[in-house]
């Protein structure tokens, strides 16, 4: 077994005076991949080095299958780590990089080389063992140092923007064959990253941190459809998700949202909030370019038309503010024209313009979503 469980950590460096973590609890299951994201300076790293042994925490302990590990270094933690600058040695092979954490334990010859036959197998390495570093690509060079992370066969395996030098491509590929490793080796993996795409992609769990803190955590898509707040919704998501501040109009039994002088059908669980302002959150890919007018759809001015190859970006004006919106790739449509948007008023999200927090359905009205602390 080898659960990570995070209690209450705080850590300030010494000479500043934010918290780095900030009453950080955290719980990741034996054998699951939980990602760390969010912005640069939330933290993430600082997390992971608590867990690593590398920082103390200033309060708080960290317990890893069951043992509180909190006081031990780092070699007395049963962990494997692999870092940005993924040091593998220049001047040894990559047999012998990849050896190196069985062969410092001492591990029986044999042992060493079909563990890292295996290991090279996997990271499909094993045309070049007898190379040195320099004579491998970028993406080569990080394999090596996954494989020597792997292969020592720890109950925990930390990465820290492991794929950060890879060019785009390389990434993607190198981030399919990571994810089809990790579940294979089962081992517990906290992943460092501040790329969403690749938090959403890779995570059975993500938590989203901001200013030392899980702003949200769960599987990818519940975080990904449901963000606890604007800060979340605003950071996942490429586009992120678009925030429109609208007026609620209830009309007998019609809630509507009042976007500028336009009017859009809105979930009853609004009504709650007739009279008031909220901020509208929706994503491109759920804002809808329909076949004409109709009264629940909103006229908008297309500003931008960028084609992704597999759909269409448009930024269009809505009640004078930027919207972005989705389309198949099969849309016809050019700057300067006007099109109409429907939304699904179930795919529509809301958002206390004060806090920014997630606006609960009727009847619980102004109280911010709960947030699972993990
Ligand atoms: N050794 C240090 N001394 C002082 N402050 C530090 C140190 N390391 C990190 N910090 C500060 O702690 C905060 C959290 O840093 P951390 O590196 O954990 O963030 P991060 O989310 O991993 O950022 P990035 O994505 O840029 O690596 C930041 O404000 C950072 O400036």
């Amino acid at each position: 077994m080898a659960e990570i469980v995070m209690t209450n950590l705080v850590k300030t460096y010494p000479g500043t005076k934010n918290r780095a973590t900030d009453d950080i609890s955290l719980h990741v299951d034996d054998g699951e991949f939980l990602v760390l994201v969010g912005p640069s300076g939330c933290g993430k790293t600082t997390l992971l080095r608590m867990i690593a042994g590398l920082e103390s925490p200033d309060v708080g302990s960290v317990h890893i299958g069951g043992r509180d590990v909190t006081d031990l270094p780092a070699r007395q933690r049963d962990l494997s780590m692999v870092f940005q600058s993924y040091a593998i040695f220049p001047h040894m092979r990559v047999r012998q990089n990849i050896a190196f954490g069985l062969t410092m334990r001492k591990t029986p010859k044999a042992e060493i080389e079909r563990r890292v036959a295996e290991a090279a197998e996997m990271l499909h390495l094993t045309d070049y063992l007898d190379r040195y570093p320099a004579q491998l690509s970028g993406g080569q060079r990080q394999r090596v140092a996954v494989a020597r992370a792997i292969v020592v066969d720890t109950g925990v395996l930390l990465m820290d923007e492991p794929l950060s030098n890879l060019d785009a491509l390389l990434r993607m590929q190198f981030r399919t064959e990571l994810k089809r490793i990790v579940a294979k080796l089962g081992t517990t993996t906290v992943y460092v990253t501040h790329d969403q795409a690749e938090a959403l992609s890779l995570g059975d769990r993500v938590a989203v941190m901001r200013d030392g803190r899980i702003a949200q955590i769960g599987p990818p898509l519940d975080v990904y459809d449901a963000p606890a707040d604007e800060f979340v919704g605003g950071f996942l998501g490429a586009p992120p998700m678009n925030f429109l501040p609208a007026h609620v109009d209830r009309t007998g039994d019609r809630v509507e949202l009042v976007l500028g002088d336009q009017r859009l059908p809105a979930p009853d669980t609004l009504g709650g909030h007739a009279g008031g302002t909220v901020t509208v959150g929706v994503r491109a890919e759920n804002v809808e370019v329909a076949d004409g007018e109709a009264p629940d759809r909103v006229a908008a001015r297309v500003e931008v038309v960028e084609p992704t190859g597999s759909a269409i970006l448009l930024t269009v004006d809505l009640a004078g503010r930027p919207v972005k919106v989705q389309t198949p790739p099969t849309q016809r449509v050019g700057a300067g024209d006007t099109v109409w948007l429907a939304v699904d008023p179930n795919r529509m999200h809301f958002y206390d313009p004060a806090t920014g927090a997630a606006l609960r359905p009727a009847g619980t009205a102004g109280v911010p979503a709960p947030r699972d602390a993990g």
